[in-house]
């Protein structure tokens, strides 16, 4: 979110030694309410820089503070200040410049020019959390921890699995441990919380968190600058290395032999490896068939697309956290119709939220359908057939490509005509279109597929039960 505006009552400027008076008594009401803890970690650096025509203007050292101080303490904030001082109209939280003639001043936290994602400990964190030392950075986001992840039947199995490994203090219980799903379903929140939660249970371990985008940069900075040694080094000495979205590296022939053999090193040494991607390791075109198949060695665990339960849940979760006041029909609504993932549906209800703090008017679910238009009308778009393969393949383990393929063993056939059956289910293409989309087929073909289901439907419990929950899950 670029600007941190909150709007409230009307009125205009007071005097500045009232203002400052103000501001302490509100930053005591803040420190008392939310604890120390979270006072010193995220709200004890917000400064008043002015109130101007009614406009309070405050600033935060980093945007990342900023943002997460607007996402969680902006609708207190203005409450408290409006309660403080009723001529307060609006109220604007800002990164603080850089005060370039003394050098001084925060780097943001997430800035361009950062590349190292490691940290050693505890102490980093908090440093950074605090927003202090720039050289500590970790961009771990204190937001993705355990306590926040909302757990549901989609997740369960990925998050048993990240806990496990974030708790395992001598030994490694699976490695590597891969988690995929699709995009915003919470692959990075579950690294991060490995982390936070390593940090402070065994803060001497050496962890590195990254993207495997930022993996390859480095090496190839480090090419470029002749210290491979170096880098090797430093990925091969770690006790956790955390590799985010490793699907950016297929294709890349010189990043991922790199890879392969800092795997292979830390590996050997028993050392804990965490990936994830957005497919499953043996999908993942592009990349070497023995990196595929180590992917797979150890625990592999997927997250599916979210049911109305967890999105539901997750929705609660945040308004408790923020202690927002909203219309639980409103939560039910956006869990209902936001569906494609939940970085979405947050992103829905921030949308909703700012809307009403900008207006001044509670949250309605006409105000609702009207500020998430064109969100809702995405969410509504139709099934695609390569979603229901995808599905498909994924429920039965096997690989996409066999939906295109011209194998005929049972393994992959029957996958093939029940996607073919929930894609006439599901979709309103012609039987011609539907064969054409696995691989050049005849309509003929779709049609034998429909019936051969629809049969087996009647006489196998499993397959019926099989082919519901596939359609439960693209619904
Ligand atoms: N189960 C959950 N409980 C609470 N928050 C969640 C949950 N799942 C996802 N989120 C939130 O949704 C947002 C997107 O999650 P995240 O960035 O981890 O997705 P991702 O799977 O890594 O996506 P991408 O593939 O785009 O990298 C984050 O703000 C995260 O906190």
């Amino acid at each position: 979110m670029e600007t941190g505006l909150m709007t409230a009552g009307a009125g205009s400027g007071t005097s500045v030694m009232t203002d400052n008076d103000n501001w302490e008594r509100i930053r005591e009401k803040l420190r008392t309410e939310y604890g120390e803890a979270t006072f010193n970690s995220w709200l004890k650096n917000i400064e008043l820089e002015k109130i101007d025509g009614g406009k309070v203007s405050m600033t935060l050292p980093t945007r990342f503070l900023r943002d997460w101080v607007f996402n969680n303490y902006a609708n207190r904030i203005r409450q408290l200040w409006c309660a403080a001082d009723d001529s307060v109209k609006s109220v604007d939280i800002r990164v603080k410049p850089l005060d370039r003639k003394n050098g001084a001043g925060h780097k943001p936290t997430f800035g361009l020019g950062e590349i190292t994602e490691t940290f050693k400990g505890a102490r980093a964190v908090a440093a950074e959390t605090a927003g202090q030392d720039a050289s500590l950075m970790a961009p771990l986001d204190p937001r993705f921890t355990f306590d926040n992840f909302v757990v549901g039947k989609s997740n369960e199995l990925a998050h048993a699995a990240a806990r496990r490994v974030a708790e395992a203090k001598d030994s490694v219980p699976f490695n590597p441990l891969y988690i995929y799903g699709g995009v915003g379903l919470g692959k990075t929140h579950l690294m991060h919380a490995i982390g936070h939660a390593i940090a402070a249970n065994c803060p001497t371990k050496r962890v590195i968190y990254l993207s495997a985008e930022k993996f390859m940069y480095r090496f190839i900075r480090a090419l470029r600058f002749k210290d491979t040694m170096n880098f090797k080094d430093q990925f091969r000495s770690v006790d956790v290395l955390m590799i985010d979205d490793v699907q950016f590296i297929a294709g890349k022939d010189s990043t991922q032999e790199e890879f392969f053999h800092t795997f292979n090193a830390l590996v050997d040494q028993n050392h804990q490896i965490i990936i994830s991607g957005d497919r499953s390791p043996t999908d993942l075109e592009g990349m070497e068939e023995r990196m595929r198949s180590r992917l797979g060695w150890g625990l592999v665990a997927d997250i599916h697309p979210t049911d109305y339960e967890l999105r539901l849940g997750i929705l609660q979760s945040k308004v408790e956290q923020g202690k927002i006041e909203i219309d639980p029909r409103i939560l039910e609504f956006l869990a209902h119709r936001i569906t494609s993932n939940v970085r979405e549906l947050e992103g829905a209800l921030n949308r909703v939220l700012a809307y009403s703090d900008l207006v001044g008017r509670a949250v309605t679910l006409e105000s609702t359908q009207e500020v998430l238009r064109d969100l809702l009308r995405a969410n509504d778009r139709r099934i695609t057939i390569e979603e229901i393969q995808k599905k498909v393949a994924e429920h039965f383990n096997i690989r996409m490509s066999d939906m295109h393929s011209a194998r005929r063993a049972r393994a992959v056939a029957r996958p093939r005509q029940v996607a073919m059956y929930l894609a006439k289910q599901l979709t309103s293409r012609s039987l011609p279109d539907i064969g054409r989309k696995f691989g050049g087929r005849d309509h003929t073909t779709v049609m034998h597929a429909l019936r051969k289901i629809e049969e087996l439907r009647q006489q196998d419990v499993a397959l019926a039960e099989d082919i519901d929950l596939l359609r439960r899950m693209l619904e």
